[in-house]
Order: C-alpha cells, then sequence, then structure tokens
C-alpha cells in the first residue's frame, strides 16, 4: 500500500501523528484511571467542557493531556477543520454523489445566507418551515378537516431510514410536550404488520398520512403508502379524490409524489443537500411539529444551530465534537474498541440509540477511503444501547467484567420531565444516582484488596473483582427540553463528521444499502411465482425453495 492517496495526500496511518499516538498508546499501558484522578485532583473539572446546555465530562477516559494534544494534532494534520468549513460553505463534500453536505443549513437563522452552486438556500428553507408550520397550526387546531369534514385526530408517519428515526426518535423524546389528544404513530417495516397495528384502532375519517421520503422511490415506503390509501378509501368508501385532505408528502421529488397522487401543494420539500439521516430538522420532521407545535419545534432548531456555531468557532481545546470525535478515533485505533454505547438515562430518550445507529454506522460504515481505496484502520464502530437502568440489568455485566473495551456515552439530566408531567411518579434522583454509580464503578472499579476487605472468601475474590479503567463521557444538562434535543443530535452529527474526516471517508454516501435492494428486487417474483430461480446461490435458492413450499407453491 503507497503511503499515499491518489489525491497525494498522505494515508492515515503514515502520517508522524498518527504514530506518534501509537507510541504514546505503549507508553500509556497499564495506567489505570485510578492512577489518573490520583495524580490529578482537578482531573475531574479540569476535564469538563460546556456547550450551550450541556456539560460534557470527559475525565473518565484513558487520556492524559498529552494525549488530547496528540489527538488534537492528528485533526490538524487531517484538516478536520478545512473540511468542516467547506461543509458549512456548502461545498459538495460527499464527492461520490457529487452533492454539498448541510444540514446545518435547516437551522440557520433567516438572515443567513449559504449558497449551493451560487444560490443562497437559507430563504426556502425557512419558506418550507413557514408552510410546515402554518400547515402543522391548522391541524392541531382542528381547521384542516379529513374528506367526511372531521377534524384530524391521528397523524400516521410513513417512512424508513432517515424518514423514519428521527421524527420517531424526537417525537418520543418530546412527549412531554405533545398534545394527548392527537395520536402520532409511526410506520416504517414492510412487514405489513407495522402499519396493520398503527391504523388498526384508527377512524380514517379522522387520519392523516405523512408520507416521508426523499426520493419517493424507496419501496417499504411506497408499498405502505400505497396499503395505506387503500385502508383509507376503503374505510371512508370513498374514490381517489379523499386522497388529498389524508395524504401529505416530505419529498425532494414532485414528479414521483404526483404520480402518487399526491396534490403538490400539499408537498414539503427538502433538497438533494440534506443527507436522510440529517434530515429530521427539515421537511421530515413535519409530523413531529404537528405533535409538539411550531413554536418548540423552532426551538429544537435553535438548538442544533447553538452547537453548529459552536462546532465551527470553538478552538480545538474547547470543541466538544472535534473530542468526542477524537476519542471515538483512539479508542478504535489504539485499543482496537468495536463498539461503542450511548446509554440515555432518560426513558424519552428510548429511541436515541436507533437513531444514532442509522447516524453513525450509515455515515461511517465504509472500508475504502475518498479516494476509493482501501483503509487499513478501523473506521465507524457499531453503536448500541438502550436506557441505562434497563441495561444495567441486562449487558452491563459484560461491559464491567467482559473481555471488551466498549467506551461508553451516559445521557442524564438534572431536572425530571415529571415537572412538565404533572403526576408522573417521583423517582428521578435514584435514576440519577444510578447514572452517576455506574460510571464511578466503570472507571475505577473494585480490587480484589478491596473485596477481600469485605470479607468475601477467597475463590470468589477474583469474580467479584471488578477491573475498571472502562472509558466513559458523561453529558449531563438541566432538562431534556426541545433546544437540548436539537443540542444532543448536533453535537453527535458532528462527532460522526469529525470521524469521517479523519479516517478519510465519505460520511455522506449509503452505497452500501443498495445491493440488497436489488437483490430483494429479483428474489420477489420468484417467491411469488412469476419469477425463474435462476441465478440463485444453493442456499438462497434452497431457503426461497422452502418458503414456496411452506406457501403451498411448490
Ligand atoms: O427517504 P427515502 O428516500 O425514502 O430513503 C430512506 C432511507 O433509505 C436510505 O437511503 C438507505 O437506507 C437512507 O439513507 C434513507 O434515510
Amino acid at each position: 500500500m503507497s503511503e499515499m492517496t491518489t489525491e497525494g495526500r498522505t494515508r492515515l496511518n503514515r502520517l508522524p501523528e498518527w504514530a506518534a499516538l501509537g507510541k504514546h498508546r505503549e507508553q500509556l499501558a497499564g495506567t489505570h484511571l485510578r492512577d489518573l484522578f490520583a495524580a490529578d485532583p482537578e482531573r475531574g473539572t479540569r476535564h469538563t467542557l460546556r456547550v450551550g446546555d450541556l456539560l460534557l465530562d470527559h475525565s473518565k477516559h484513558l487520556v492524559t493531556d498529552e494525549t488530547l494534544e496528540l489527538l488534537r494534532d492528528l485533526a490538524a494534520a487531517t484538516d478536520v477543520a478545512g473540511l468542516r468549513d467547506a461543509m458549512f460553505r456548502g461545498e459538495k463534500i460527499n464527492t461520490t454523489e457529487d452533492r454539498a453536505v448541510l444540514h446545518t443549513a435547516l437551522r440557520a437563522p433567516r438572515d443567513a445566507v449559504i449558497e449551493v452552486d451560487g444560490e443562497n438556500v437559507v430563504p426556502a428553507v425557512h419558506a418550507v418551515l413557514d408552510k410546515m408550520a402554518a400547515f402543522a397550526d391548522k391541524v392541531r387546531s382542528g381547521e384542516w378537516t379529513g374528506h367526511t369534514g372531521k377534524p384530524i385526530k391521528n397523524v400516521v408517519n410513513i417512512g424508513i431510514g432517515g424518514s423514519d428515526l428521527g421524527p420517531a426518535m424526537a417525537y418520543e423524546v418530546l412527549r412531554a410536550y405533545t398534545r394527548r389528544d392527537l395520536t402520532v404513530r409511526f410506520v416504517s417495516n414492510v412487514d405489513g404488520a407495522d402499519l396493520h397495528e398503527a391504523v388498526r384502532d384508527l377512524d380514517p375519517a379522522e387520519t392523516l398520512f405523512v408520507v416521508a421520503s426523499k426520493t419517493f422511490t424507496t419501496i417499504e415506503t411506497v408499498t405502505n403508502a400505497t396499503s395505506a390509501r387503500t385502508w383509507l378509501l376503503t374505510g371512508l368508501k370513498a374514490g381517489q379524490e379523499a386522497v388529498a385532505k389524508h395524504f401529505v408528502a416530505l419529498s425532494t421529488n414532485a414528479e414521483r409524489v404526483e404520480e402518487f397522487g399526491i396534490d403538490t401543494a400539499n408537498m414539503f420539500e427538502f433538497w438533494d443537500w440534506v443527507g436522510g439521516r440529517y434530515s429530521y430538522d427539515s421537511a421530515i420532521g413535519l409530523s413531529l411539529m404537528i405533535a409538539i407545535g411550531p413554536d418548540r419545534f423552532r426551538e429544537m432548531l435553535d438548538g442544533f444551530h447553538l452547537v453548529d456555531e459552536h462546532f465551527r468557532t470553538a478552538p480545538p481545546e474547547e470543541n466538544a465534537p472535534l473530542l468526542l470525535g477524537l476519542l471515538g478515533v483512539w479508542y478504535g485505533g489504539f485499543f482496537d474498541a468495536q463498539s461503542h454505547a450511548v446509554l440515555p438515562y432518560s426513558h424519552y430518550l428510548s429511541k436515541f440509540t436507533a437513531y444514532l445507529q442509522q447516524l453513525d454506522m450509515e455515515s461511517n460504515g465504509k472500508s475504502v477511503d475518498r479516494q476509493g481505496e482501501p483503509v487499513d484502520w478501523q473506521t465507524g464502530p457499531v453503536v448500541w444501547g438502550t436506557p441505562g437502568t434497563n441495561g444495567q440489568h441486562a449487558y452491563y455485566q459484560l461491559i464491567h467484567q467482559g473481555t471488551k473495551l466498549i467506551p461508553a456515552d451516559f445521557i442524564g439530566f438534572a431536572r425530571p420531565v415529571e415537572d412538565l408531567t404533572p403526576g408522573l411518579v417521583p423517582q428521578h434522583d435514584l435514576l440519577m444516582a444510578n447514572f452517576f454509580a455506574q460510571t464511578q464503578a466503570l472507571a475505577f472499579g473494585k480490587t480484589p484488596d478491596e473485596v477481600r476487605a469485605e470479607g468475601v472468601p477467597e475463590e470468589l475474590v477474583p469474580h467479584k473483582t471488578f477491573a475498571g479503567n472502562h472509558p466513559t463521557t458523561t453529558l449531563l444538562a438541566d432538562a431534556l427540553t426541545p433546544s437540548v434535543l436539537g443540542q444532543l443530535v448536533a453535537l453527535y452529527e458532528h462527532k460522526v463528521f469529525v470521524q469521517g474526516a479523519i479516517w478519510n471517508i465519505d460520511s455522506f454516501d449509503q452505497w452500501g444499502v443498495e445491493l440488497g435492494k436489488v437483490l430483494a428486487k429479483r428474489i420477489e417474483p420468484v417467491l411469488t411465482g412469476d419469477g425463474a430461480a435462476e441465478g440463485l446461490d444453493s442456499s438462497t435458492a434452497g431457503l426461497v425453495s422452502a418458503y414456496r413450499a411452506l406457501r403451498g407453491r411448490e
């Protein structure tokens, strides 16, 4: 493998900054977090950043001041700041799709100027936001009525991937801000059970379908939308004319929307410079906006923007997304960490990690660099996790005492959402005691001597010992507000960006999802009986044949 990429950039693991980190890692071997804290009583406070409403404690990481300096040197050598500025300027940094990457424009203030191909995109962003707000207000007030004149009581968002995970996650996160008399559901799976369960107790006359698809060609979404249309028209005993009052579209593809039968007056537009997994603050957030109201939605956008500005302007030593990105590069590159856990201590964040899985894994799950050459360093980790205390009684055992290094983010809030939801059971301090205890246990563990001092029989000492030294980030905010949600999401978006920049991969394409789609299209006619089974490998052919037999088609 050559030292240089085809564009004359030194390959990541041939950089002197990479080598310096490797050497430093060897020197750190055997250093325990216990030692680092003992050597520096101020460590906890020194290794804390503030970004907007977020307090970020990174003291429980396997790093010294020197590590952080070396990591920042690596960021400088790989020109993270240059790529960041190019992104904010609207340059086409998604090179394999020849597209700008401008989700940051979706939350830019009205007077901002951000150009793509010489055109300022900000006025169009705000025009769509205003159109969304007017529509959301009409639905919320009952002014928008269905075909029979009844107001809308149910909103069903149909979309998948970025057209589902973002709004579905944010709807859960901000449930305390939603109206209880409006049902909002999300359908994504092409398994008909998803749509069936979502609509079976709904009155079609009171139901609005929001069909969310950037391309409007995604088979799962088009199939679900078609079935939903049949359900609606059958239920209403009405013809195609009923569709206009019960279907709206969120898309970049007006032609396909029209073909489907949705009036383009009821289409909310976005643009090819918004990646699917970066899109829920675009028109894709319409269902969320209907649920929480336009004012709350705008608060969320302000939260995003606050972190965008932080990422764009904060010096490297204080730049939170840069720091989080670098820590991931450190563990993947020099500790061979394969995964990264995100563990929220808020029930409302139950879908947050699932959302981050697409954001991170679809962005950075790549094995060739921007020049198309294979990488020989770790890229994106497996991202996983569920709300904290549930995980404690499931997989935390492995994090504490297993053989794998799993860096983890702990996310918690000082003020319970019960402040907003009268009557919610007041258990917040217990939840947060667990939150603080876990990162403490992971970092410091319990030595064999400490175990012995408790009178534990010698043969059980190894079993009850906790090695500790497990790295964690703690993110603490006052309360889970719309703005804080925006801040959190932007923090992770930019962390993913930093890592992609350092690994020299295109974080904004997703070619890896294509093959399965093409093969499914080929296999479907074989399952239903019209297609020939030729060309299938013996395993797939056998499975397809077994399926056909079980369906009585052989
Ligand atoms: O919004 P669309 O075009 O229906 O695409 C849905 C999802 O499919 C993907 O293209 C591939 O999974 C995602 O990137 C995207 O979020």
